[in-house]
């Protein structure tokens, strides 16, 4: 069994971005990413810390916006307005999820398709859906290239997604078929579930349940990426995959923490650097 080691190939990768920066930053270009996180979720703290650090490493200017639980819609898109007016900045990212009183289809909507780095914005799923360069969603963007670092041959294979929402499921969908896959998107109303994901080669699990898919669920042989993450009473991480009976059974399979997780900043970073490339 191989481990896909999310975290090894997102270093490699952030060591690449690195070097693309430091040759833009000659040519006088530099990148600047917009931070708005709403509200003091402990989960969204870490993720936005982790984008600042990976910022600073690579050499993209990241200043984080730190609102508080009760800023109004208003307040937010106000913000959202300033930044997209803002010639420095090339990144705007709004940290999911939002408190319940915000709306987040209008928030998302608002940023400039320009600046979208999250590539949220209608438009760029439409771009995305017609195969147009864009700012593709950085989790499922990640996924593809773990599997293609790994050695995977995509093309031609079965591949199943569980859940379908616009972050992940769908976006993985879309990413998998420019690929070549044929895809099943399977989901919560999805009747026997586990006929349907014995057929995948690669399997994709975003169903939001800790260690719901069991080796049973699985092909002998196939690939298996987990984007769940749960944390314990212990305060231990764990996926949306049963990773010690499932990863007897497949050819690889990533762990959670230090799999798709650290792939998801790491495609935060390869946006921006697109923003700057494509809109200065
Ligand atoms: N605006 C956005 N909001 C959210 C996104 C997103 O892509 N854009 N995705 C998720 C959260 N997320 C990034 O924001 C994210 C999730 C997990 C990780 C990560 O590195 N996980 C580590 C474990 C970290 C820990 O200790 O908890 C791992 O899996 O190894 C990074 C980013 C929802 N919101």
């Amino acid at each position: 069994m191989k481990l896909i080691d999310g975290k090894k190939i997102s270093g490699e990768i952030k060591d690449e971005i690195k070097e693309e920066v430091a040759k833009l930053k000659e040519q006088g270009i530099d990148i600047a990413l917009a931070v708005v996180k709403v509200g003091e979720d402990p989960a969204s703290a870490v993720y936005v810390r982790n984008k600042e650090k990976a910022c600073e490493y690579v050499g993209i200017k990241s200043i984080t916006y730190a609102l508080k639980e009760e800023t109004t819609q208003d307040e937010l898109l106000e913000l959202i307005d300033k930044l997209n007016a803002d010639k420095e900045i090339n990144g705007i990212l709004v940290q999911l999820p939002l408190p319940k009183h915000l709306d987040e289809t209008e928030v998302l909507n608002r940023i400039d398709s320009k600046k979208d780095v999250d590539g949220f914005h209608p438009m760029n799923v439409g771009k995305m859906m017609i195969g147009e360069e864009t700012f593709l969603p950085c989790t499922p963007a990640g996924i593809v290239e773990l599997i293609k670092r790994t050695g995977v041959e995509i093309s031609g294979k079965e591949c199943v997604v569980i859940g379908r929402s616009n972050i992940v499921g769908k976006p993985m969908a879309m990413l998998m078929l420019k690929e070549n896959a044929t895809v099943t998107i399977a989901h919560s109303r999805t009747k026997d579930l586990k006929k349907v994901t014995k057929r995948a080669d690669i399997l994709i699990v975003a169903i939001g349940k800790p260690k719901f898919i069991t080796a049973d669920y699985v092909k002998e042989g196939a690939v298996v990426i987990d984007v769940g993450i749960h944390r314990n009473e212990d305060n231990k991480l764990c996926g949306d995959v049963d990773f010690d009976s499932v990863s007897e059974k497949t050819y690889a399979i990533t762990p959670v923490p230090g799999g798709v997780g650290p792939m998801t900043v790491t495609m935060l970073l390869a946006n921006c650097v697109r923003s700057a490339k494509l809109f200065r």
